[in-house]
């Protein structure tokens, strides 16, 4: 007990004395904490008001969306463990749960690849996209914290090129910032590793003892260190006996390079990125007889002619302008929007998500009791293609996301995919296909077949068949959506297949036709 003594007694005071300091430290330490969320909340208010004006506008730009789904991953993430997690702040309910609206690690994950699909595709480097410099809109540009957050996502994903174009880019950034948003000797850890895979052992070596300069004791670094000595060594030996007539060396300086399999390094894929960049792919002798005409064949054209572009000849190809009225584009877009999930493909999707790189887009679907104005987009397609609706799909509308595109396929089906349409509709016989937006960049539909590309303008439509008049497929109508470069994309599809159209589409009298 203390009571017993006044001198025990002294010791309380001074206890009291003790706490009281402390409760003086708690409270500097939470107002500080308090004005550091002020601040966030601040900025973020900042950022979505501006946003908000038009998110349209903001979000065709692929440095903004990306920035978008990294604040509300990484970072928010950061920021719940700075400054909420230990109060209790999120599970209190002072902060309501995010998780059903904000984006997940796959989503940041799909946008890296966005911005790396872009990158390929348009020849873009890591500095054009970063500085926005490739559109004369961007207000944005990556500080090295973003670089450095693609370049460890694409890293995760074993991609080591991209990795490296990412994290170089991270690092100029770094050395040009004031107000440091990455670490250097992490960026150096990543990058080191990724020259590594090449084989570019001397740049790793360097890169490795750069980032011992900053953190000399640490233990990784020192065991790579030691393990690239050794194998430049070897190299080194290996190369002097060459010298004396051995040829035995292994490689030690390759080059980082895109990585590239039998498909993304065919003829046809290299025609379908080069047909995205608006570039030329195949001698097409009768190009200028493609026209443009008015056609009245069907009475719902004698007051208003539909507008034709012919795109290609053999497999026809059309492009229809003006068939979609703004207001049938509004409404089609607004049914859509609360329906859209994830696009899936017949085949090519990834056994454990179901879901593909090779198409990503969201799909929405509706038949026509959705709206009168999406019955009479129906009716339209059937005129201008001259098929009936007997055996139609629904009109499947899409949505591309960062850097979004599908990949070169064909519409119909072959092989096991059959048994996904009946007997009586049988396969895919046209695609008629409407843009429902204009893309400030990229975005096109092409033909690497033919050498052909539409360019997507607001309320026109692309026809061509799938099938020969014989009913098997028509290899040439190979295409793909190219990668959204800036803007939105939406699309709409209707796909005729074959039952019903035996009298309007008739076979042909040989199997060329
Ligand atoms: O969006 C595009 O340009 C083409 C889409 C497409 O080919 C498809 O959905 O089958
Ligand atoms: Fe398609």
């Amino acid at each position: 007990e203390v009571f017993t003594s006044l001198a025990s007694m002294e010791k309380m005071l001074q206890a009291e004395s003790n706490v009281s300091q402390q409760i003086r430290e708690y409270i500097k330490a939470e107002i500080e904490r308090l004005d550091a969320l002020e601040a966030i909340a601040e900025e973020m208010e900042q950022h979505s008001s501006q946003a908000l004006v038009s998110p349209e506008d903001h979000l065709a730009n692929p440095v903004n969306s990306f920035l978008l789904v990294k604040r509300l991953t990484v970072d928010w993430n950061k920021i719940v463990n700075d400054y909420l997690v230990l109060e209790n702040k999120v599970s209190s309910g002072c902060i309501h749960d995010t998780a059903s609206v904000f984006p997940e690690t796959i989503d940041l994950q799909g946008a890296a690849l966005g911005l790396t699909r872009i990158q390929d595709v348009y020849h873009l480097d890591s500095e054009t996209i970063a500085s926005g410099s490739f559109t004369e809109q961007n207000t944005t540009e990556f500080t090295a914290g973003d670089c450095y957050e693609i370049g460890k996502q694409v890293y995760f994903q074993n991609d080591h090129y991209h990795s490296i174009l990412w994290m170089e880019e991270a690092l100029v950034r770094w050395e040009k910032e004031s107000e440091k948003t990455a670490e250097k000797n992490v960026i150096l850890d990543y990058l080191s590793f990724s020259y590594s895979h090449f084989g570019s052992l001397r740049k790793a070596l360097n890169l490795t003892n750069d980032w011992l300069a900053i953190e000399p004791g640490h233990e990784r670094a020192i065991a790579n260190r030691r393990y690239y000595e050794r194998i430049i060594a070897e190299a080194d030996d290996a190369e002097r006996q060459k010298l004396k007539g051995d040829n035995g060396a292994p490689v030690v300086d390759g080059k980082p390079h895109r990585f590239l399999t039998d498909y993304t390094g065919s003829k046809s894929y290299s025609d379908y990125e080069k047909l995205c960049r608006g570039e030329e792919t195949h001698k097409r002798p009768f190009k200028h007889r493609l026209v443009c005409r008015y056609q009245r064949y069907h009475p719902i054209f004698y007051i208003s002619p539909l507008k034709e572009e012919m795109l290609n000849f053999d497999p026809a190809i059309y492009v229809y302008h003006d068939v979609l009225t703004d207001s049938q584009n509004a409404i089609i877009k607004e049914v859509s929007r609360p329906k859209l999930h994830r696009s899936g493909v017949f085949s090519k999707t990834d056994a454990d998500t179901g879901l593909s790189n090779f198409r990503t887009s969201q799909t929405a679907w509706h038949d026509d009791s959705t709206h009168p104005l999406i019955a009479r987009l129906s009716q339209k397609a059937s005129a201008i293609s001259n098929l009936t609706l007997e055996t139609v799909e629904h009109l499947q509308v899409l949505n591309y996301g960062i850097g979004g595109l599908y990949e070169p396929h064909w519409d119909f089906v072959q092989g096991e995919e059959r048994n996904e349409f009946s007997e009586s509709d049988r396969n895919r016989v046209a695609t008629f296909i409407c843009y429902l937006s204009e893309l400030e960049a990229g975005g096109y539909t092409v033909y690497p077949t033919v050498g052909a590309a539409v360019v997507p303008r607001k309320n026109s439509c692309a026809l061509w068949y799938n099938l020969m008049r014989n009913g098997t497929g028509d290899y040439r109508t190979y295409h793909a959506a190219c990668p959204i470069l800036y803007g939105y994309k939406w699309v709409a599809n209707k796909w005729f297949h074959e039952g019903g159209q035996e009298f309007v589409r008739p076979c042909g009298l040989n199997s060329a036709e």
